[in-house]
């Protein structure tokens, strides 16, 4: 009896030990180690909205998201008036901060805490003398974005980073997309064939961005590692699945814990990731042994040419790193692209005229020719002024993300280790100080004169495709693309907006058309 009772208390302190052990953890974590790095950033001079730990500031950020859309929704009843003044729809949480705390701030997602820039000059003063190696990602968003990205470019940091990104660079080269270009025009005319099916049968209003996200998935499978192989059609299909349970999963960012509040979703993107991780590891392993020839111009052939090959860093990718770059490339290739071009057709089918002068220069560029050639897409520069009007205007990466892996100096301001950056292109990109009063009109000819940064009074104000040496590697690719669709398009039919279309730009992980893209699709005629 004695000895059960012995037994019954050391049970008993052991739990008491454990709970006050997980209840000091749990404070620590939600509590006490936010309140005192809010302490900190405030005794170095950062300022910003008043978090309560553990949401930190999310909840300001719900609501100031629900009373936007509220608005939105009672907008539309009436009307659906279309502006390009999107920054507080989009991000109306940083629209109304900007309000009291200026273009530079801090807030918190949850227990992280997060620099909100919007001020180029600061954004100059930051990063001048920083390397691309000493720039980390929000560790915060790593576990959501990990099935997705594995340890590929997008996630790595430091020397690792370097490794990869030498190792990939000449995988984007010009040269090397060349041979892509066929890949693209293919499945641009499957769909387009698709389209002229749809009008025949008396169906004239098309989902453009579901299309074209569709079509635009293929083309980055196929310029990433290939889907003619059986495999490379189910790793295509499972990332796709992938993406649609991450997305579900991907709300409660920054909150401790997050990862137990939709276990289903998580363990449903778990299994996929590593079903996908299962099938291009046999790719991979097939195209290594010689099983399926290595000749495939695509970016997984050209990484496996590179490190048979290479002597640069005396370094390879391994497999494992391969199969991460090729989900990389998937999913920070595919909706990106898509999305500018979505936005392009919904500007263009408001504004006719501008169709009307691309469609010249398609003509003059181009001609008859089946094959489009660099030289032709160098050629076509209206339609490069429009992509970087769209990229300004409805930029698919709304935000640049970065995360400082040692103290840094800006002014007389320290930037603690550790401290998130968000990098709010939106609001650079409708800032009239930096682009004018004419900042929110459709104007591609702004581009006309200054190519890079369509006059924008500050070189740091136009950021697309990021900055310094993380900039994205796959902008030729995504231009190439770009020139490539829009010109089949164009070349085959003209748009109108159609009455069913809802003007709701809104942040999805990118800037998306929330309630879809439906236009009115018209086949030209023979010599239009
Ligand atoms: C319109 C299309 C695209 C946009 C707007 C875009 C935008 C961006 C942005 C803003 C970054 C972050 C840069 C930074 O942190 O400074 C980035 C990085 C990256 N992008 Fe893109 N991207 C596009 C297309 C593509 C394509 C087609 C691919 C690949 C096939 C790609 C692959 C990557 C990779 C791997 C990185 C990480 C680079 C690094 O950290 O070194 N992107 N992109």
């Amino acid at each position: 009896m004695e000895y059960f009772l012995q037994l019954y208390n050391l049970a008993l302190s052991t739990s008491i030990v454990f709970v006050l052990f997980i209840s000091w953890r749990v404070a620590f974590r939600c509590w006490i180690s936010p309140a005192r790095a809010y302490q900190k950033l405030k005794r170095n001079g950062f300022r910003g909205p008043s978090p309560t730990f553990p949401l930190g500031n999310l909840m300001d950020m719900k609501n100031a998201i629900k009373d936007e859309s509220c608005s939105v929704n009672s907008n539309d009843k009436s009307s659906n008036i279309i502006t390009h003044d999107i920054h507080s729809t989009v991000f109306p949480h940083f629209a109304r901060w900007q309000k009291s705390h200026g273009k530079v701030f801090m807030y918190w997602l949850g227990t992280e805490p997060f620099l909100y820039i919007a001020e180029p000059e600061f954004l100059k003063q930051m990063s001048s003398g920083v390397m691309g190696k000493s720039w980390g990602k929000p560790r915060v968003f790593k576990n959501d974005r990990e099935p997705m990205f594995g340890n590929g470019l997008v996630m790595t940091e430091g020397d690792e980073w370097v490794r990869h990104r030498h190792l990939i660079t000449p995988a984007f080269s010009p040269a090397n997309l060349k041979g892509m270009a066929s890949l693209m025009v293919e499945s641009a005319n499957k769909m387009l064939e698709k389209w002229t099916a749809l009008v025949n049968s008396g169906i004239p209003e098309i989902d453009i961005e579901r299309e074209i996200v569709s079509t635009a998935g293929e083309i980055i499978a196929k310029t990433s590692f290939g889907i003619n192989h059986e495999d490379g059609k189910k790793v295509f299909e499972k990332l796709r699945a992938m993406q649609v349970a991450l997305f579900k999963t991907n709300r409660f960012v920054g909150m401790p814990f997050n990862q137990f509040i939709a276990p289903r979703k998580s363990m449903e993107a778990k299994r996929l990731g590593k079903e996908i991780d299962e099938l291009l590891m046999s790719i991979i392993n097939d195209r290594k042994a010689g099983v399926v020839a290595n000749n495939q111009k695509d970016l997984l052939g050209l990484l496996l040419e590179g490190n048979s090959g290479n002597g640069r860093t005396g370094k390879s990718l391994t497999t494992r790193e391969l199969v991460d770059e090729c989900k990389t490339f998937f999913f920070g290739g595919h909706e990106t692209t898509a999305l500018a071009l979505s936005w392009t057709l919904l500007l263009l089918a408001i504004h006719p005229e501008w169709q009307d002068q691309l469609r010249d220069e398609i003509k003059q560029v181009v001609g008859d020719n089946k094959e489009i050639d660099a030289t032709m897409l160098a050629g076509l520069k209206k339609m490069g002024w429009v992509m970087n009007e769209i990229l300004r205007l409805y930029s698919p990466a709304p935000n640049v993300q970065r995360q400082a892996l040692e103290d840094m100096k800006v002014y007389d301001m320290v930037i603690p280790k550790g401290t998130n950056m968000w990098i709010d292109v939106v609001s650079m990109n409708h800032d009239p100080t930096l682009w004018g009063e004419d900042v929110n009109q459709f104007k591609p000819e702004r581009f006309q004169e200054d190519a890079l940064f369509g006059g924008c009074k500050h070189k740091m104000g136009f950021l697309p495709f990021g900055f310094g040496g993380r900039m994205c590697i796959g902008r030729n690719l995504t231009m190439m693309e770009y020139k490539i669709v829009l010109t089949l398009i164009l070349s085959k039919f003209s748009f109108s907006i159609s009455p069913s279309y809802r003007h709701s730009p809104s942040f999805l992980l990118s800037l998306r058309p929330s309630q879809g893209l439906p236009l009115l699709v018209k086949p030209l005629l023979e010599g239009q």
